[in-house]
């Protein structure tokens, strides 16, 4: 399916982010499909992309919402999700986005620590309600990505590392205003080898079974999110295989009868259907490189910069035979480069250039830095 572009591109003015609905829904149909066979719920990961034409999308297939800040379970909760589907998770909860939490009365508060757990307590007892939380646990599980984004190994921030798990059950014990529903893990993001998801199953069968050996049923089985996408060739993969990644959880978790089994997916399901449309400002020759200087920069697209990611870069303009360029941005900072020595076919000033795979952690992480103006969003399909 070739790269679907707005009519009026030429004098459309760059850089704006660009998305297509129709491959949009073509994912979630799949990601739907394949969960509904293995009997899973999906809370979409909010973060990926918080835009409403796509969470309205997503909300449309009966997904939940995975929120990291009151801000995004008001999000949520504006765009159409139900209080009963949305989970709140992270590592720094304010006080004043856990009380807005539990005036909505959302469905569950995904706590990872013995402090947020307290304070949840005192909070939700002030409000005379009872949380319904889970416990994010660290599973020492290597994720084999990107060390930047790996959280599910002891030495990160994230999770309630298994030596403190005792203490943290006796303080939920003592907890009037809490109720444990569930277990939650998550290792990382951007998960191409899926035999990572196999020993987390396996993982998560353990901490089960040590959970039960207390006594305590376990409602739900969070196992987070992560799975990966195509950055090298997108065209080849749009759509991800979330038949293979259902698939192992299907298989391999030791269900109890009547528990819900939760998967908080983001990248995987918006990070195809979005691109970076940029044109080129420059054509800069020093003695060594070839710049193209872009219009667009590491304040609409920080992934390559933050994290030395890839993201496919295309000349949709440019003919002729391919030259080696470094593509770089017009930010004052040397890391303001989406890729070097990228072979592009000759390259002009005025040609149009994209980044594709800019639908997750793209126009979310952008900023006014340098003070620059928002890109906009287009829309087709
Ligand atoms: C706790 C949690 N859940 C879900 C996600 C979504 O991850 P992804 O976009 O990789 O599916 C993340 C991000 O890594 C996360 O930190
Ligand atoms: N923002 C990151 C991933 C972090 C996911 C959230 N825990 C990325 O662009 O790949």
């Amino acid at each position: 399916m070739p790269l679907q572009l707005p009519a009026d591109l030429s004098t459309r003015p760059t850089p704006f982010y660009l998305y297509d609905l129709g491959l949009l829904e073509q994912t979630l149909a799949a990601a739907a499909d394949a969960a509904r066979q293995h009997d899973i719920q999906v809370h979409y990961a909010l973060k990926a992309n918080s835009n409403a034409p796509i969470l309205e999308r997503v909300q449309r297939r009966g997904f939940g919402a995975d929120c990291v800040s009151g801000n995004e379970v008001q999000c949520a909760l504006d765009n159409g999700f139900a209080p009963g589907h949305v989970v709140f998770a992270g590592v720094g909860k304010s006080d004043a986005e856990i009380n807005r939490a539990l005036a909505a009365d959302i469905w569950c508060f995904n706590v990872e620590s013995a402090p947020e757990l307290a304070v949840i307590d005192e909070l939700a007892g002030a409000q005379g309600r009872r949380a319904r939380v889970a416990l994010r646990l660290n599973p020492n599980v290597d994720a084999r990505t990107h060390h930047y984004i790996t959280t599910g190994l002891e030495a990160n921030k994230f999770g309630i590392n298994l030596a403190d798990l005792p203490q943290v059950l006796e303080l939920l014990a003592r907890l009037p205003n809490v109720e444990l529903v569930g277990l939650h893990v998550h290792i990382g993001s951007q998960i191409t080898d899926l035999a990572v998801y196999e020993t987390l199953a396996g993982r998560v069968n353990e901490l089960q079974q040590w959970f039960e050996h207390r006594g305590i049923r376990l409602g739900h089985l969070n196992v987070g999110g992560g799975l990966g996408v195509d950055y090298h060739e997108p065209d080849a993969h749009l759509v991800p295989d979330f038949d293979a990644y259902f698939g192992i959880f299907g298989r391999l978790l030791q269900r109890r009868p009547g528990q819900q089994v939760h998967v908080e997916l983001g990248r995987s399901l918006v990070a195809q259907c979005g691109t970076l449309v940029s044109r080129v400002l420059y054509v800069k020759e020093s003695q060594q490189t070839s710049f193209a200087i872009l219009d667009a920069g590491m304040t609409e697209l920080i992934r390559p910069a933050l994290y030395q990611s890839y993201h496919r870069i295309e000349n949709l303009s440019g003919q002729g035979p391919e030259r080696l360029y470094d593509v770089v941005g017009p930010i004052c900072e040397s890391s303001d480069t989406f890729g070097k020595r990228v072979a592009l076919p000759e390259t002009r000033r005025g040609d149009v250039v994209v980044l594709r795979t800019a639908g997750a952690y793209g126009e979310v992480m952008s900023s006014g830095y340098n003070l620059r103006d928002k890109a906009p969003a287009v829309y087709l399909g």
